[in-house]
């Protein structure tokens, strides 16, 4: 299976082409887990298939690093709008990708004539608790739900970005949050019927924050994207930052925008790291 590997912001993706390669009959929770292995694998956060849409300019699937599949991603969408361009499958700058969120618009940022980052409508957030989803009535929001981890408890925001989001902002500096001993905790409380992916943040000032992020179903990773717009906007909703801030990653810095006919923007890298060809022996 030929693959190119790429990261947004340090999470990283191994990108195959399913114009290409044969992706039909394969055992994709097992190629996600046995790809990304960062010691029998390629090593990746997740693997993406490039695929044919009847209603998109491409379908995006998004398989995780533990197998599962996810409705959404924000870093691997502007690491797909990149390579389609680059790798000739479009000469599109703008297109349209069908998730299983629905379809998420990108757009390729030029700066002097080079591809410099790229722009994702990532569409509008969803609140109530029967969207996200957290336990609870339906049409509840979720603002500062508890959630008691270890005797400690935590109080987030649900956001729903396309997937799951639990946003927990925090006075202490989160680069000293114990991620691997909290995040699946509350990954996998009973308020989430489909587990949640955790952000830890700090409010740095109205326009910058920090953010680390326990990822459902790939555990640590540099960056979400999803989970990034998760924050700003749980941050705004909530008063402690503007619609528009600066989010520092672990592995980079995104630019998110929270725009007044609710559609959340998010800006950001997209970087090619190598290409190879994988032996799937499953
Ligand atoms: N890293 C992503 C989100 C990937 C999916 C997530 N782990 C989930 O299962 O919801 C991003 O950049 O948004």
């Amino acid at each position: 299976m030929q693959f190119s590997k790429w990261h947004g912001a340090g999470n990283d993706f191994v990108i195959v082409n399913g114009f290409k390669e044969k992706v039909a009959g394969l055992d994709l929770a097992a190629a996600g887990r046995l790809v990304c292995d960062r010691h029998f694998g390629v090593g990746a956060d997740g693997l993406v298939f490039v695929l044919p849409s009847d209603s998109a300019d491409f379908r995006m699937q998004i398989i995780n690093s533990d197998g599962s599949e996810a409705e959404m991603c924000g870093n691997a969408t502007r690491c797909v709008a990149r390579y389609l361009y680059e790798q000739g499958l479009t000469d599109k700058t703008k297109v349209t990708l069908e998730t299983l969120a629905g379809p998420i618009r990108p757009e390729l940022v030029f700066t002097d004539g080079k591809v410099s980052g790229v722009r994702v409508d990532m569409g509008k957030p969803r609140f109530k608790r029967g969207e996200i989803p957290m336990s609870g009535p339906a049409e509840d929001g979720a603002v500062n739900v508890p959630v008691t981890v270890d005797g400690r408890t935590y109080y987030g925001i649900g956001v729903n970005m396309g997937n799951p989001h639990f946003v927990i902002f925090l006075d202490e500096d989160v680069r000293k949050v114990e991620l691997p001993v909290t995040g699946p905790k509350i990954e996998t409380d009973a308020l989430f019927p489909r587990k949640t992916n955790v952000e830890f943040a700090n409010v740095l000032s109205r326009g910058e924050l920090r953010m680390r992020v326990w990822e459902r179903g790939a555990g640590v990773t540099l960056a979400c994207g999803t989970g990034t717009c998760a924050t700003v906007v749980a941050g705004a909703l909530s008063g402690r930052c503007d619609r528009t801030a600066q989010v520092h990653l672990d592995g980079g810095d995104l630019t998110i925008e929270w725009a007044e006919d609710d559609r959340v923007f998010m800006t950001g890298p997209a970087v090619e790291v190598f290409r190879g060809e994988f032996l799937l022996r499953i």
